[in-house]
Parts: C-alpha cells; structure tokens; sequence
C-alpha cells in the first residue's frame, strides 16, 4: 500500500497550508522530516527539514496512529507557511521518498470508506459539505455526512430483515397447531408502511435537487416587457443588456443569487413572440424549453395580457405586471405588479419568492435523497416490495424473496453491495487532499 500525500488546504498563498499523509510510511516520514514523532493527537512545533538537514519550514506536525484516525491508516499532517514555493519544496521532498506519491482526487475518503469508516451516503455527503455554497446545501451535507441517510436505510433493511424472519418462521412452522393463524399478517401491515414512507422520502428528491443545484426560476414574456431589466433589478447588476428594442436578448442567461440561505438560479430568455426570424425563433424555442424544466416561471407582460402562457408541464406560473411607473394597473389578484425602474413592488416579489422557497423546498432538509443512484435503487427496492405485497395469499416463498432483493438495492445506497462500479464516480467528485 502505497502511502499517499497532498496539499489538503486552499490554493496557495494562504497564512497556513495543511499537507496530509496517510499510509504505512506516514509515521516513518515524520521522523524523517523533524527527527521523531511526536505525541498523537497533539500538535507540536517543529523545523521541517529535507534529507540533507536544510530548514525547509518551522511548523505544527500532527501525527495520527491508525486506525482511530480519518483514513483508517497512520497518518499526519503538517503545518506550513502557506507560500508557494515553500508548498512546493515540502511537497517535491515527499515525492522524493520511497513508496510516497501524491494522492489521487478523494483517494483520502476513498481510503476512509474502505476501512468502514463511513458509508457511500456519508462520503456524498462529504463531498457536498466541502463544495456547499448556501447555507441550505450546508445543512443538508453536514446531515448526510453525518449519517442521516445510512440510518434511514439501515433501518429499512432492519424492517425487511425482520419480515423475512417471521414469514420464514411461518413457512417453516406451518404445519404446527400451535402457531396463530398468521404470524406474517402484522409484517405485511409493517410493509405497507414501510411502502408509503419510501414514497414520500423519494417525493423529497426534487426539494434536495432544488437545494444542491439550485431552485431555477426562469423570466418569460414578450419582447420589451421588461424580463432583462428585472433579472438586473434581482441580480443588482447589470448582467443582462437592456436596450428599448424589442429583441434584444437572444439566448438564455443565468445569474445566481442566494435567497434565505438557498441556492436560487434566474434565467432571462428570449422574449416570446411570433413571426420571428430564424435567430430569434432558436431563441423563443430555448425560452420555452428552460420554461419547463424550472421550479417556477415568472410571465411578465407590460400590457397586462398574458397570451403566450403555454402549460409547462405542471410548474407553476407567476404572472408579472411590469412598469407600473407608467400608470397600467390590473384588477386580478393574483397579479404581482412591479416596477424595475422604481424598485416598487419588488420588495413584495422577493418577499413572495422567499415564501415560496421555504413552502417548496422546505426549512427541513435533513433526509432527502441527492443522488440519482438512491432514486435509481430506491425505485428497485419499491417496486419489488410492491410485488411482495400484491402477491397477497399466495407464495410465501416468493414474497420473502421479493423482501430479500429491496433490502439488497438498499444496501447498494449505502455501499454494503456492489459498490465497484460507482466508487470511481463518487470519489472523483472530491478535490485532491481530500
Ligand atoms: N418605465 C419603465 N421602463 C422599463 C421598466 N423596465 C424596463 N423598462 C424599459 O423597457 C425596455 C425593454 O426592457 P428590457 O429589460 O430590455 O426588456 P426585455 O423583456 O428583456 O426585452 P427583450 O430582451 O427585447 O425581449 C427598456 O427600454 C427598459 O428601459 C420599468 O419598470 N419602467
Ligand atoms: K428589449
Ligand atoms: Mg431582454
């Protein structure tokens, strides 16, 4: 086993740098490097030296006997002046050493999983917590980093461990007169519940999609109503140009703010009119298309009339009352009326869009499905737990099998099954040093 070394902290220059070792050799290249190891745990000041003796850096040097440490191996760490030249002496000295490389992309938690010492979930969510950027996606990485999804899961194969037990008691004591009538009856009530809860935990996938890639809104309208401007007045900046001639924007544009702690992604489009030119066609045809894959669409319109209101496929549409400087007014109520030049009514939307985050996406972001592979297995275990509820009466055999299978795809979520195939993918979603 190789043991492995990189750069953990930020892009250099910082104040300090963090370079960290993990593997059989860690141990041996700290007393190389300052001549003795020092007490675990306890961060002790240093000199630094290469192989000839020469002071490289003064430091703090961490030492972390395995396995009661991140990856389960001896490791340390050492900690620099965070310049780059003296990262790199460090760094060109330890490549230098015999059996030491520098660590591939995750290789630290890859190595942390394989010594059990989290789950697949919990190094998802590792790697969320480490590029969250709101606080919504903060929360629900910590939660997942801390476990919440394994204890879900695992608690579900206890349940389906469980049935198995009693149906296979049944099959087994079938021919006794002493066992009650059915004693799998209470299990396939436990089922059912069982069934409902995996249906509404999986019906938190879009809220968790909402949270980790942001909720998408995206600015409809015909041309010169005004959906450039409120993409400015919402971003406070320019992002988009705004002129009075109509088509003026041509493809889509994306700006991302952070609303009440949420990732949210506004999109400005082509106004949507028709008789267009070619260009301009490509540009209504890309509007509509993001107009149906967002969270919500706001449909401006400076006339108070809302004709080009296609259905997008179930998302909900706000109608926008634009420039209402110039004196229009409209009587429906559930009209948002705004003024990009006077700010009026702007406060109102944002307050409404806050609203609208917190009912959609929800304060509670604890246990929410990330990955499209718990979807992906979480279907599969559904579905045949589905079977072994429908085959009521007949083949207890069968059911139990159907039982056994659902547990099995829950255990590939976790990663207590097949998990060649997509450890590649989960670990190349870290940063070096991690
Ligand atoms: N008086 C007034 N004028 C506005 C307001 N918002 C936008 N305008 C003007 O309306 C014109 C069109 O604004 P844009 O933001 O470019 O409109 P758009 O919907 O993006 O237009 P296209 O990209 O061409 O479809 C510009 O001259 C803006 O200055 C407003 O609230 N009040
Ligand atoms: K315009
Ligand atoms: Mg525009």
């Amino acid at each position: 086993m190789d043991t492995i070394f990189a750069l953990s902290s930020g892009a250099p220059p910082s104040g300090v740098a963090v370079i960290r070792l993990s593997g059989p050799q860690a141990g041996a290249v700290i007393e190389t490097l300052t001549g003795g190891l020092p007490e675990p745990r306890v961060a002790s000041l240093r000199s630094i030296r290469d192989r000839n003796g020469a002071i490289i850096d003064r430091g703090l040097v961490l030492w972390f006997p395995g396995p009661g440490s991140f990856t389960g191996e001896d490791c340390a760490e050492i900690h620099l002046h965070g310049g780059r030249a003296v990262i790199d002496r460090l760094l060109s000295v330890l490549s230098e050493l015999e059996g030491l490389r520098i660590a591939e992309a995750g290789e630290f938690s890859r190595r942390a999983f394989a010594n059990g010492k989290f789950d697949l979930t919990g190094a998802e969510g590792l790697a969320d917590l480490i590029g969250a950027e709101t606080e919504s996606q903060r929360v629900l990485a910590m939660a997942q980093a801390s476990g919440a999804l394994r204890q879900l899961y695992e608690s579900w194969q206890e349940r389906l461990l469980h049935a198995r037990a009693m149906i296979e008691a049944e099959i087994d004591f079938a021919d006794e007169d002493d066992v009650p009538g059915s004693v799998s009856e209470q299990v396939w009530d436990d089922m059912e519940r069982l069934a409902a809860e995996m249906r509404s935990h999986m019906a938190g996938a879009k809220r968790a999609a909402a949270v980790r890639e942001g909720f998408r809104i995206v600015i409809i309208g015909p041309p010169n109503a005004g959906k450039s401007s409120l993409l400015n007045a919402l971003a406070g900046s320019d992002v988009a140009i705004v002129s009075d001639e109509p088509g003026t924007t041509r493809d889509v544009l994306e700006t991302r703010l952070s609303l009440s702690g949420q990732l949210v992604i506004i999109t400005d489009t082509a106004g949507i009119r028709e008789n267009a030119g070619a260009i301009e066609a490509e540009g209504i045809r890309r509007a509509l298309a993001r107009a149906s894959e967002a969270d919500l669409v706001l449909h401006l319109s400076e006339t108070g009339r809302w004709d080009f209101v296609g259905d997008f496929g179930g998302v909900p549409v706000w109608r926008v009352l634009t420039k209402s400087d110039l004196g229009r007014t409209c009587r429906e109520d559930d009209v948002l009326t705004i003024s990009s030049k006077t700010e009026e009514g702007l406060k109102p939307l944002f307050d409404s869009l806050e609203k609208h985050l917190s009912e959609t996406v929800g304060r509670d972001v604890s246990t929410l499905p990330t990955r499209q592979r718990h979807l992906d297995n979480l279907r599969l275990a559904l579905r045949d737990i589905e079977a072994a509820l429908s085959f009521r009466g007949d083949g207890l055999e069968l059911r139990a099998e159907s039982l056994r299978r659902a547990a099995f795809s829950l255990g590939r979520i976790t990663g207590q099954h097949g998990v060649e195939d997509v450890l590649g993918v989960i670990f190349s979603e870290f940063c070096v040093g991690k």
